[in-house]
């Protein structure tokens, strides 16, 4: 009787994929007609158009009924319009590598996992390689929830006319891995980048306390190192243990469960409206009193939401504060025109690095 159930609902299943793969394949056609129209535009033609992705994807999520949940719905569109923009043309993404790291897994979140995906070992060679034109985007890491900003990324900033094409927030989730030759009873030395030990101190300080800690370049380096050692165990997130082939022995294990980290997506692209966009700009003021202020006071007269604001050293002479700040709205909303034309007349310097889809997933 169960068995009987059973190959129905298979054969429901069945009946139901056949369906689908004819729906994607249609997809599929549908984009490469797409390419063709974008082909015409000439050797300039742009294949990636992330306010159209942010759109889809937003769509999807809406009307979604379940009972799959709206994420896991988006994250399955995800893949196929990243196939679909792969038989347009191949994306490549510089990241900062090596593989294993949470900006890789950031980079396929983002893109999916037809892109192809190239580690950089620092953040100005992933900005180099981008402006290069050898890879067509790239991935950086800009602000954790714990740990604060990147600065290296905002700095790379000032000394690039890249622009910002999107973002993408990364929930961090540590875990103690170890490898197959791993002597569990006799773990000795933890591995991980510093900021993931600081991440997981109260966790290592109540389960592990006698285990020396030691701090490497990053996660990825971790998981990597102790393939080789018995003793040894590494803090890294789901996407080291799968390079790396190596069991997690607890999940989890970051001390502040909505540990995330924010990330950007850097390309030569100027993005269109999407419909809930942000925009990011470097404003660069004189030392004097109320500098700070006067910036503030243009949003708060406009009624814009600021989603960041950060400060960093400026490198020359004739910029004395730096500010990055990110707003919601897009440059060719009316009202972001004329806050910009405001905050123009008040600074020395300002330069948009771009607006671009708030991140969907
Ligand atoms: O609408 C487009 O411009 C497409 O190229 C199609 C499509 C999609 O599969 O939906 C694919 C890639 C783009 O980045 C955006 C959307």
């Amino acid at each position: 009787m169960t068995d009987d159930k059973l190959t129905g609902l298979r054969k429901s299943i069945d009946k139901l994929d056949s369906e689908i793969l004819k729906l994607i394949s249609d997809r599929a056609k549908c984009a490469q007609e797409v390419a063709q129209v974008k082909q015409q535009e000439g050797r300039d033609a742009v294949y990636y158009r992330p306010e159209r992705e942010a759109q889809v994807l937003r769509r999807v999520m809406e009307r979604n009924d379940g009972p799959l949940g709206d994420e896991e719905m988006a994250r399955l569109f995800r893949e196929i319009m990243s196939a679909c923009l792969a038989l347009e043309e191949p994306v490549k993404v510089a990241f900062l590598g090596p593989g294993g790291t949470f900006t890789q897994q950031a980079a396929i979140k983002h893109f999916g996992h037809s892109a192809v995906c190239v580690p950089m070992s620092a953040i100005d060679e992933v900005f180099r390689e981008v402006t290069a034109g050898a890879v067509n985007y790239g991935v950086v890491p800009v602000e954790n929830s714990t740990e604060g900003v990147v600065s290296h990324t905002l700095d790379s900033f000032m000394d690039s006319n890249l622009k910002i094409c999107g973002e993408v927030v990364l929930r961090i989730h540590q875990h103690l891995l170890v490898s197959e030759n791993t002597r569990r009873d006799h773990i000795t030395r933890i591995y991980s980048h510093a900021q993931s030990l600081a991440q997981c101190r109260k966790w290592l300080d109540a389960h592990w306390p006698m285990a020396e800690r030691v701090a490497v370049n990053s996660n990825a380096e971790a998981a990597r190192r102790i393939k080789g050692e018995w003793n040894s165990a590494a803090i890294a997130g789901d996407m080291a243990a799968e390079i790396y082939g190596l069991e997690k022995i607890a999940e989890k294990i970051e001390d502040q469960p909505d540990n995330s980290t924010r990330f950007l997506i850097i390309g030569n692209q100027e993005v269109q409206i999407s419909g809930a966009d942000k925009t990011s700009i470097v404003v660069s003021m004189r030392n004097q009193p109320g500098a700070l202020h006067s910036i503030l006071e243009v949003f708060q007269v406009h009624n814009i939401d600021l989603t960041r604001i950060e400060t960093r050293p400026s490198r020359s002479g004739t910029w004395n504060y730096v500010f990055f700040i990110d707003f919601s709205g897009h440059i060719d909303d009316p009202v972001i025109r004329i806050v910009l034309e405001r905050l123009g007349e008040r600074a020395n310097d300002l330069r948009v690095l771009g607006s671009y889809p708030k991140g969907v997933l």
